[in-house]
């Protein structure tokens, strides 16, 4: 599990170094590491350093000290200003200075640009000179190596903005916001994180990893049976959407139900033409999945009742989100799309992308749930108010009727007694996981029946 730190959470910690270990040289760390970077990145060819006013354009000046007894480094202060003692290290290791037109100009010859013009401080957004420079990087396709930051994103924020483009990040002590919330994250790169000797603290914000899923997947033991398994209800689809039923009995067989039982409207000869070990009807189980594909249907309230009065652990998708009871709705998992969201908590689709964590946050504090916001990032929060981010995948599963197997998929996982937001997260990073794996426009059914393979080749690998 990687921690993400605010920029606040990361000054804290250095105004700590600072005051308990005053000889400790953070900058000299933070700019060895980026001329690291830089040359493993390019090994060879002209350097140029845009350099900012303030101390990440003073690791940007101690790198390019480090860098120009070996190769060109020509240094570009973009607002003028500039680290003193940074500046001198690296005119007298070598590097030229040059003027905004001659940035530009030289960008035909560089091998890599080294934006050091804003990090943790950033304002968000580029004064109208560095905007042209970086849109001319983008335009001469130069590599782009960011320190901590692409410069005009907001460390703390998943808007983009206008801002660098960069193909690699070199951030210190943990990742930010910025590096994970999409779309300001398709601006970073290839993201580095560099310990340079500050002792962070685990916030409210975290993100998963491949071996967090393999360490938390339910793998049967030779005591296990189908109920220790964990019987999954699921009542999905309807005869407008027939489609979503079988979407979502594939998620919760190929992510290892003990058993699926059908209560939906859906043919039921459908269900079993496709999928035979499926039982049909009512009987124990040990968590539903609600709502996926059931259309405006009349009675949705009671059936999203009727698993609260057997307090039976829900996931409420699409439709039934609509129709939640009153009280604590403890141990459910909610998953809705940003949409979905939004109508939920009375405000637009647009501001819950504009605040995804907030908004996630909130929906989970005043349900009791847990909440699921599915999208390009995806984010769970639990009613405390901290925030894990699913193992990020590819662009591919972004299709209809993605969803309605990830309800099965998460359906499964509380069965088989996952507290609600591990199942959540368990679950949307296994879709993910898999669609990394077999990178290509495979349909969800399809991608879903490659998921045993993957579970398979993950917790082998514990
Ligand atoms: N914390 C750590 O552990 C370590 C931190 N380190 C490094 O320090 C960096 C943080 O340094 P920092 O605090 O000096 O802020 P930084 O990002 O250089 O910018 C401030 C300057 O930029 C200006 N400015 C900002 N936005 C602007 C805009 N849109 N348009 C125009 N101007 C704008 C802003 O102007 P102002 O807002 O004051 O008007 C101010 O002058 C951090 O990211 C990392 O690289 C490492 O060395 C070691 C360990
Ligand atoms: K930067």
């Amino acid at each position: 599990m990687r921690q993400i730190l605010s920029a606040k959470q990361i000054r804290d910690a250095e105004q700590h170094v600072f005051d308990t270990q005053p000889d400790v040289d953070l900058m000299g760390r933070a700019a060895a590491a980026v001329a690291r970077i830089a040359d493993a990145v390019t090994p060879e060819g002209t350097v140029l350093v845009a350099v900012g006013p303030g101390y990440n354009g003073g690791d940007g000046l101690f790198a390019a000290a480090r860098l120009a007894p070996h190769r060109p480094v020509l240094l570009w202060l973009a607002m003028g200003k500039a680290h003193e003692a940074g500046l001198e290290a690296a005119v007298r290791a070598g590097a030229q200075e040059v003027d905004a037109v001659g940035a530009i100009g030289s960008l035909v010859d560089c091998s890599l640009v080294i934006d050091a013009v804003t990090g943790l401080g950033s304002r968000p957004g580029l004064p109208a000179q560095v905007a042209t420079f970086a849109a001319a990087c983008e335009d001469e396709h130069v590599t782009v190596l960011s320190v901590d930051l692409p410069s005009g994103l907001d460390a703390d924020a998943a808007e983009p903005h206008e801002s660098f483009r960069a193909a690699h990040t070199v951030t210190f002590a943990a990742p930010k916001p910025c590096h994970v919330l999409q779309p300001a994250a398709s601006r970073c790169g290839r993201l580095h994180v560099v310990d340079i000797g500050l002792d962070v603290e685990a916030g409210n914000l975290r993100q998963a990893e491949e071996s967090d899923v393999a360490r938390w997947w339910p793998v049967p033991h030779e005591g296990s049976d189908k109920y220790s398994r964990g019987v999954v209800t699921v009542d999905t689809g309807s005869e407008t959407y027939p489609g979503a039923a079988l979407l979502s009995c594939a998620g919760a067989l190929h992510a290892g139900a003990g058993m699926v039982r059908y209560t939906g409207r859906a043919p039921s000869g459908l269900i079993m033409s496709r999928f035979p070990s499926v039982v049909i009807g009512d009987g124990r189980s040990e968590a539903t999945v609600l709502g996926s594909g059931w259309g405006d249907t009349d009675n949705a309230a009671s059936r999203v009742e009727w698993a609260k009065l057997h307090r039976l652990p829900a996931v409420v998708d699409a439709d039934a989100l609509y129709s939640l009871p009153n009280g604590r709705l403890e141990g459910w998992l909610l998953t809705p799309h940003a949409g979905e969201l939004g109508r939920i908590l009375g405000c637009t689709r647009a501001h819950v992308e504009a605040q995804p964590l907030e908004c996630a946050r909130e929906a989970a504090r005043h349900t009791g749930a847990s909440v699921l916001l599915k999208g390009a990032t995806q984010y769970i929060a639990e009613p405390s108010g901290r925030v894990t981010i699913a193992v990020a995948g590819p662009a591919w599963t972004a299709r209809a009727g993605s969803g309605d197997v990830l309800a099965g998929i998460c359906g499964a996982l509380l069965a088989s007694g996952l507290p609600a937001w591990k199942a959540g997260v368990v679950g949307a990073s296994i879709q993910a996981i898999t669609a990394t794996r077999h990178p290509g426009p495979y349909t969800p059914d399809d991608l879903s029946a490659r998921m045993p393979q993957v579970i398979a080749e993950l917790t082998s690998e514990l």
